[in-house]
């Protein structure tokens, strides 16, 4: 388990870590192969497309977005969705349209896809960036044609499955999951709207193949975007910590039962695990031999830690809050 700073106060006399120390090397080994191929089929499919809604994780408004979207697909009008919405903290919303106007994207929008959540304003959205932009193929023909890419689990599918319900009241089309890559088949089109008469392109979720930095791909992975084994339970769960006090989110205090708030992931991690009853014998070596020993199950503890966040039960929280306010990024090791 990674060391932290051995920190224990509570909230009041709060002394979080200024820093959060990670390991360049780890995070090439993220990217799984299969998603440079869904991006050139994306690309080859672009001549039927009229519009792209670019679906993004509202937790993160401001990194983790794949450049090679912008680069590849960034020729048609342009909608980005930052979906889960009721995940985020969006006392910053303000600020983060501002930071996204100056990058250039004009029409953003926030969504929650399992509520239904000002979902019903997209295709009005994506009407008018239509109507101002030039007809690529089309000629007479009057359906619409819009691709939905993303990082992957960022609510691509669900999205679709809610635009459905909304416009023409029928139910799932496309599969959801809580863990990233639920869509392999690249290009399912589907209705989502009568009247204009418009289908959309589920498409794979497409991490870039070189994440900007360790930092960004510890946030990609809180989100759920790549596999969490890939990165390591208990360093997600020390980095949400991290991330967790330093925005004075103490949720999780209450939730577990704590006592206190904590800047050790280790005291956090047993905590839990006691409370959750997630225990484990381990064999220890001594001078007589081998003695069983009980120990809290820390990997156990990590993963229900970072269930509950996602679950958004220890609060709405904004990862990117560091770029918002012009923080340093985390230092990074090689
Ligand atoms: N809290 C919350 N969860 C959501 C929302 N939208 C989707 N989810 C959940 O996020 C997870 C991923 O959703 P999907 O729709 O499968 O995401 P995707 O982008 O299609 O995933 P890939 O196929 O891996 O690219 C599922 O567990 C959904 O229930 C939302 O607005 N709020």
């Amino acid at each position: 388990m990674r060391l932290a700073p051995r920190v224990l106060c509570s909230a009041a006399q709060a002394a979080w870590r200024e820093n959060f120390l990670l390991r360049g090397r780890d995070v090439a080994r993220w990217f799984p192969g299969h998603m440079a191929k869904g991006l050139k089929k994306m690309k080859s499919s672009l001549k039927l497309v009229d519009c792209i809604i670019e679906v993004h994780d509202a937790r993160i408004p401001l990194s983790g977005r794949n450049p090679l979207f912008q680069e590849t697909l960034g020729l048609k009008p342009h909608l980005l969705v930052l979906n889960k919405m009721d995940l985020a903290d969006l006392t910053e919303q303000q600020k983060i349209m501002q930071r996204l106007e100056g990058e250039g994207l004009k029409n953003v929008i926030f969504t929650n896809c399992l509520k239904d959540e000002n979902v019903k304003q997209i295709i009005p959205m994506v009407t008018e960036l239509m109507g101002s932009s030039p007809r690529y193929h089309r000629g007479e023909n009057l359906e619409y044609c819009l691709m939905v890419i993303g990082v992957p689990n960022v609510g691509k599918s669900s999205l679709i499955n809610s635009l459905r319900r909304q416009h023409l009241r029928k139910g799932k089309a496309t599969r959801v999951g809580g863990e990233p890559g639920i869509t392999r088949a690249v290009m399912s089109r589907i209705q989502v709207s009568e009247r204009p008469l418009m289908f959309l392109l589920d498409t794979p979720g497409v991490l870039a193949p070189r994440i900007e930095s360790v930092e960004t791909g510890l946030k990609l992975a809180l989100c759920g975007t790549v596999l969490d084994h890939l990165v390591g339970e208990e360093t997600m769960a020390d980095y949400l910590l991290f991330i967790l006090n330093r925005h004075q989110r103490f949720g999780y205090v209450q939730h577990y039962g704590l006592g206190s708030a904590c800047d050790n992931i280790e005291r956090v991690l047993k905590s839990v695990a006691v409370k959750l009853g997630k225990t484990q014998k381990v064999k220890v070596l001594t001078g007589t031999g081998d003695v069983n020993v009980i120990q809290p199950d820390y990997p156990a503890a990590a993963r229900d830690f970072l269930r509950t966040f996602r679950r958004g039960l220890l609060g709405p929280v904004m990862l990117d809050l560091d770029v918002l306010r012009g923080h340093p990024p985390a230092e990074t090791v090689p």
